[in-house]
C-alpha cells in the first residue's frame, strides 16, 4: 500500500516517530516499555535489554531513556525519548523516521564521525590504530546516482520516492538531503509529465501500466546529467513529446535512456535499454582523469569522498613507474587507470562485461597505454596468473561488500606483491579477510577510514598491507 504525501507530511520532525507501517487497528497493539540504552549496534541502532532480551531500536542514542513499543514480530520503535542525549540533534530530512535510506541523522555530525571512527577502531583493533576518518565539509547532496520508485496510491494518484524502513510501503518524497538537488528536480517534472502525458505507474501485482523506477546520474565535474526511465513495458507513448518537455524544462540532461525492466524481482534495471536522447553515457573526472559511465556500470555515489579516498588508495600503493600492479574487482578501471600514471602497467579484472568495456574505453579516452583489463573473476584470474608463475609487484582490490574469496586471497599470496592497498565499503568483510592475509605473511601498515556514505551507517576503508619482514 503506497502512504499519500500528506500523512507523512504530519509525521514529527524533530523527535523519531515509529517508523515503518503504522500499526493496523485491527492488529493488537505492541507493547510499550521504557528502556535505558546502553550502546549502538555498527547499523546505528540503539541497544537496550528488556525482560532479558536484547532489543535493537532504530533512533536510539547511548544514555536515552525512552518508551519504546515491542511488537511480537518485528524491531521495537521508539514511542518518546524522555532522556536526551547531548549527541541528539533534529534530523534535518522530514522524512528520516520513516525513510530507510539514512540511519544516523540524529547523531550531530561529531557524533556521526565518531561513530563510524569507533566501528573501524574496534574491528581493526588486531591490526593497528586506523587514522582519523577523512569526513566531508558538507555531508549532504553528495549522491551522483539516485533512484526513485513510482506507484500509485488508493486514489490512483502517481507517487515517487522511497520505500519505508522494513517495509514495500513507498514513501512520497519530493526532496532527499543526501541527492545531488538537480536529480530530485527532475524527478519532479517526471511526476508532473506522467500526469500530464496520462501515463501510469506501473503496479507491481498486476503486472500493468509504465513507469517503474526512475535513476538519475550526475557527473560533478562535467554537470552532464543521465535520466533512466526504468518501465514494465517497451511501448512509450507520446514519447517524443514526452522527451521534449522533460529537455525543455531541463536543458542540462545530457542523455536519457529507456530501461525495460519485465522483472518480478527487486533488481532495478532490466537488461534491455534503448538510447532515447544523447550518447548513452556521462563523463566524470576523478584525480584529472575523465571517466564514461553508463547506465549500469558501478561508479562510487560520492564524488568529493572518491577523490580522497582514491587518492589515498594511490599512494599506499607507493609507486615508483616500474611496478606491475593488479587493480582486481576494477569496475570501470578507476583505480587502475589512476594508478597507471606512477606505474609499469596496469592489469584490471573485473566480471561485470559492461564495466569492462568501460574500463577499456576509458582507459583509451585518457591516453593510457600501460593498462589491460579483462572480463573475468576475480579469483579465477589471479590463480591462472599464479599457476603460469607471474608476479605483480602490488595488488589493489576493491571488492563488492562481500569481500573476497580465497581463491583470489590465496592467488595473491602465490604472486607475492610486496604491497596490497584493500579498498572497501564492509570493514566487517575486510577484517575477516586482513586475517587471511596476516597469517600468509602479510602485515597491516595503515588504515584510513573515508565517511563515503554520510548520514548513514556505512564507512569505507583503505588498508595498506605490506609483505612481513621488510
Ligand atoms: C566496489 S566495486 C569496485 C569498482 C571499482 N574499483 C570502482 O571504484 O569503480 C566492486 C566491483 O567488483 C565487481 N565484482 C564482483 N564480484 C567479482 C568477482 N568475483 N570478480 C571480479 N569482479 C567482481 C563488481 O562488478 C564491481 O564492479
Amino acid at each position: 500500500m503506497a502512504k499519500n504525501k500528506k500523512k507523512n507530511r504530519k509525521k514529527p520532525h524533530n523527535r523519531p516517530a515509529p517508523s515503518g507501517k503504522p500499526h493496523s487497528l485491527k492488529q493488537e497493539q505492541p507493547k510499550t516499555t521504557e528502556v535505558t540504552c546502553t550502546g549502538l549496534t555498527d547499523d546505528g541502532k540503539g541497544i537496550a535489554t528488556w525482560k532479558g532480551k536484547r532489543l535493537e531500536i532504530p533512533h536510539l542514542l547511548p544514555g536515552e531513556k525512552a518508551e519504546v513499543a515491542v511488537p511480537k514480530r518485528g524491531p521495537a520503535e521508539v514511542v518518546r525519548v524522555t532522556e536526551k542525549s547531548e549527541v541528539r540533534q533534529e534530523a534535518p530530512c522530514p522524512y528520516f523516521y520513516v525513510c530507510g535510506g539514512c540511519q544516523i541523522q540524529h547523531m550531530t555530525p561529531l557524533a556521526q564521525n565518531d561513530f563510524k571512527q569507533s566501528i573501524v577502531d574496534r574491528l581493526m583493533q588486531p591490526f593497528g590504530k586506523p587514522e582519523r576518518i577523512m569526513t566531508m565539509d558538507h555531508p549532504f547532496d553528495y549522491r551522483n546516482k539516485n533512484t526513485m520508485t513510482f506507484g500509485e496510491n488508493r486514489k490512483r494518484q502517481i507517487i515517487g520516492g522511497l520505500y519505508a524502513a522494513n517495509s514495500h510501503d513507498l514513501i512520497e518524497i519530493d526532496r532527499c538531503l543526501i541527492h545531488d538537488p538537480k536529480a530530485d528536480a527532475i524527478i519532479a517534472t517526471i511526476k508532473e509529465l506522467l500526469v500530464s502525458f496520462k501515463l501510469r505507474a506501473y503496479n507491481e501485482d498486476t503486472n500493468r501500466g509504465f513507469l517503474r523506477h526512475v535513476l538519475i546520474k550526475t557527473g560533478k565535474t562535467s554537470g552532464e546529467v543521465m535520466v533512466v526511465l526504468v518501465t514494465g513495458t517497451p511501448e512509450f507513448k507520446g514519447k517524443n513529446n514526452f522527451l521534449k518537455a522533460l529537455r525543455r524544462d531541463h536543458p542540462e540532461i545530457s542523455t536519457i535512456i529507456q530501461n525495460i525492466n519485465t522483472r518480478s524481482d527487486s533488481m532495478v534495471l532490466g537488461k534491455q535499454e534503448k538510447v532515447l536522447f544523447g550518447k548513452g553515457y556521462i563523463t566524470d573526472t576523478i584525480g584529472g582523469m575523465e571517466f564514461e559511465i553508463s547506465a549500469k556500470s558501478f561508479y562510487q555515489i560520492n564524488p568529493v569522498q572518491t577523490e580522497k579516498l582514491y587518492g589515498k588508495a594511490v599512494e599506499l600503493a607507493g609507486l615508483t613507474g616500474k611496478e606491475t600492479v593488479i587493480d582486481a574487482y576494477c569496475g570501470i578501471g578507476t583505480i587502475g587507470l589512476l594508478a597507471s600514471k606512477q606505474a609499469g602497467k596496469v592489469i584490471g579484472v573485473e566480471m561485470n562485461k559492461g564495466a569492462v568495456k568501460d574500463a577499456i574505453r576509458n582507459s583509451r579516452h585518457n591516453k593510457v597505454t600501460n593498462a589491460r583489463f579483462y572480463e573475468g573473476d576475480a579469483g579465477n584470474f589471479m590463480m591462472k596468473m599464479a599457476a603460469e608463475g607471474k608476479k605483480a609487484d602490488v595488488v589493489i582490490l576493491d571488492p563488492p561488500r562481500s569481500g573476497s574469496d580465497e581463491a583470489f586471497l590465496s592467488s595473491v599470496v602465490k604472486l607475492g606483491p610486496e604491497r596490497v592497498v584493500y579498498v572497501s565499503c564492509n570493514p566487517e568483510t575486510q577484517v575477516r579477510d586482513l586475517h587471511y592475509l596476516k597469517k600468509h605473511g602479510y602485515k597491516v601498515q595503515e588504515i584510513h577510514p573515508v565517511d563515503m556514505f554520510p548520514q548513514t551507517y556505512h564507512v569505507e576503508t583503505a588498508v595498506l598491507l605490506e609483505k612481513s619482514g621488510r
